[in-house]
């Protein structure tokens, strides 16, 4: 699914009128009744209901939806501010219809006094001050409104988006003043912001509401932002010859865990086994060669010759893709083998981890890079590894998808809807995965996964969507038995393959 800008909203907002052919008072009757009704379902007309509306559309469908509610005999009163004499044309008609219809108890145009109501706990807040038209922080008397509504025990829902908030960068609002709403009921495609750790305090409960806005106009307009879905995925699936032979099916290598840290090769092995891939190797210093031959008796040994840490590169002709850094280490040594390892590397390579951490204190190697590597840093990583500290998410976002393009490489930000920023600046994000997954090693199950993928046969970009969804995929089915609070990162794993039969049937 795309996601638009607040600009391209409004282009599809003209195109579904041009080409439906549907009036802009008709597309706002149809996105009110929607609304209406999805409110009607949770909340029964013995609540009553106080509507906020704002001078453009958003304020429009909330005239709408104030009339419909009232229409369906909820006790309805509607404050509509008007403070500069400007509401738009589908405000101004739907302001009428209200009026009209005088089935509201109280409507009140708020020209510049407005002496708020009283908000209780058993009352329903309707936010429709504004909505993807917003172009600045607000101040004076919206920023105080939203304070009180805030203060408030009353039950929020917004309208499209929280008032005060930015579709896309909130890097420089003030948060304020911002609405934090129970229930935020969006319209036809999620935003952006909505992805962000920070903003979940303003949107609550989220759901997305289909408005029918023109198909064939969403699918001409370019978007750089994308969330994965299953049907996107399905396509890209290679296929598994009958006489395959575990030679055609690649060979990975591994390069993980330090003494002390072999967990962290353990579990990047065994999901890069768990990936489709026919052979994988794993290089780790002597000293955990018996715990890895023992916990994961499919892999292959390179044992370096250094008892505690990772000190020599590996030839890598007879590889197909490399997965380097869980649980590596930090030392000088660890780090000079580290480079040259990469460096050397003909084969798609992952960098994760103490990988990450060792190019973020030689921040020099960068442009040693080979292009099309693949890094995967959760947000702390990040930051070390770009040298900067960071206001919010789209900033680091921001970030994150410079360096893509600059260094031609594709970069995971993990986290909750992980972000794959590509080297053509487009970013696709995950719609995978759960809390029970912040846990130690999901991280280096993900590694796994996708140097698999790579081994297997996947291009980079198809290896990072195909990772991130089956490693959110696997955890979302784990939490499904098993629940999130006890999950660990092997249960990321021994969800694995129902995860691929569930992409594959
Ligand atoms: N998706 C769709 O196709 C459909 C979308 N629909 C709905 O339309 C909504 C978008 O409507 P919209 O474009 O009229 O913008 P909206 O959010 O009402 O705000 C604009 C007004 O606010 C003002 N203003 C802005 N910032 C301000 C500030 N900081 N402080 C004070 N004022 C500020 C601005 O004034 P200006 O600054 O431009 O003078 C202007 O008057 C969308 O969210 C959805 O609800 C549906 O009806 C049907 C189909
Ligand atoms: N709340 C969450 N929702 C979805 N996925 C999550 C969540 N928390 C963590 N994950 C996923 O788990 C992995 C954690 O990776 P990382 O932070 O590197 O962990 P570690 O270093 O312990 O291996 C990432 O792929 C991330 O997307
Ligand atoms: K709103």
């Amino acid at each position: 699914m795309k996601i638009f800008t607040g600009a391209q909203i409004r282009e599809l907002d003209k195109y579904t009128i041009e080409h439906e052919p549907v009036k802009s008072i008709d597309l706002m009757e149809r996105a009110a009744k929607s609304i209406t009704h999805a409110i009607t379902e949770t909340w029964s007309n013995g609540m009553p209901v106080i509507v906020f509306a704002g001078p453009g559309n958003n304020g429009g469908d909330a005239l709408a939806v104030s009339r419909m509610l009232a229409e369906q005999k909820y006790d309805v009163s509607v404050y509509l501010f008007n403070i500069n004499g400007n509401l738009s044309e589908d405000c101004k008609t739907n302001k009428q219809r209200l009026i009209e219809c005088r089935a509201v108890r109280k409507f009140d145009e708020v020209v510049n006094e407005f002496d708020p109501p009283k908000l209780e706990k058993n009352m329903l807040v309707i936010d429709g001050l504004f909505g993807s038209g917003l172009n600045k922080p607000l101040a004076g008397g919206f920023a105080s409104l939203v304070k009180y509504i805030n203060q408030s025990a009353a039950t929020v829902v917004s309208i499209d988006v929280p008032s005060g908030l930015m579709t896309e960068d909130n890097t420089y609002n003030v948060r304020a003043n911002i609405i934090k709403a129970d229930l935020t009921l969006t319209l036809q495609n999620i935003k952006l912001s909505f992805l962000f750790a920070e903003n979940q305090q303003f949107i609550g409960k989220l759901r997305m509401l289909d408005i029918r806005l023109s198909k064939e106009g969403m699918e001409q307009m370019t978007s750089h932002y994308r969330i994965l879905e299953e049907n996107d995925l399905r396509p890209r699936l290679l296929h598994r010859d009958c006489f395959a032979h575990k030679g055609d099916m690649g060979h990975a290598l591994i390069v993980a865990g330090s003494y002390g840290m072999a967990g962290a090769a353990v579990l990047a092995t065994k999901a890069c086994l768990r990936s489709g891939v026919g052979k994988v190797t794993v290089c780790t210093p002597r000293r955990n060669n018996d715990i890895l031959q023992m916990s994961v008796p499919e892999a292959i040994m390179h044992v370096d010759k250094e008892e505690t840490f990772f000190s020599e590169s590996v030839e890598t002709a007879d590889y197909d893709a490399l997965g380097i850094g869980p649980g590596l280490g930090m030392q000088e040594g660890a780090a000079i083998a580290f480079i040259s390892q990469v460096r050397r590397a003909q084969i798609p390579v992952v960098v994760d981890a103490d990988g990450l951490n060792i190019l973020a204190s030689h921040r020099a190697w960068l442009q040693q890079l080979p292009k099309g590597i693949i890094m995967t840093p959760h947000p702390r990583e990040f930051e070390r590894l770009s040298g900067n500290r960071f206001n919010d998410s789209y900033e680091r976002l921001s970030n994150a998808r410079d360096m893509a393009e600059h260094l031609q490489a594709y970069i995971i930000l993990k986290g909750h809807n992980s972000a794959l920023c590509m080297p053509d600046g487009n970013i696709v994000f995950n719609s995978t995965g759960n809390a029970g997954m912040a846990t130690a090693g999901s991280g280096d199950v993900l590694t796994g996964i996708i140097t698999g993928l790579l081994a297997r046969g996947y291009r980079q970009a198809d290896a990072c969507m195909l990772g991130m969804y089956l490693h959110g995929l696997a955890g979302d089915l784990a939490a499904k038995e098993i629940g999130m609070e006890s999950m660990v990162a092997g249960d990321i794993i021994r969800y694995l393959p129902k995860a691929f039969r569930r992409l594959e049937d």
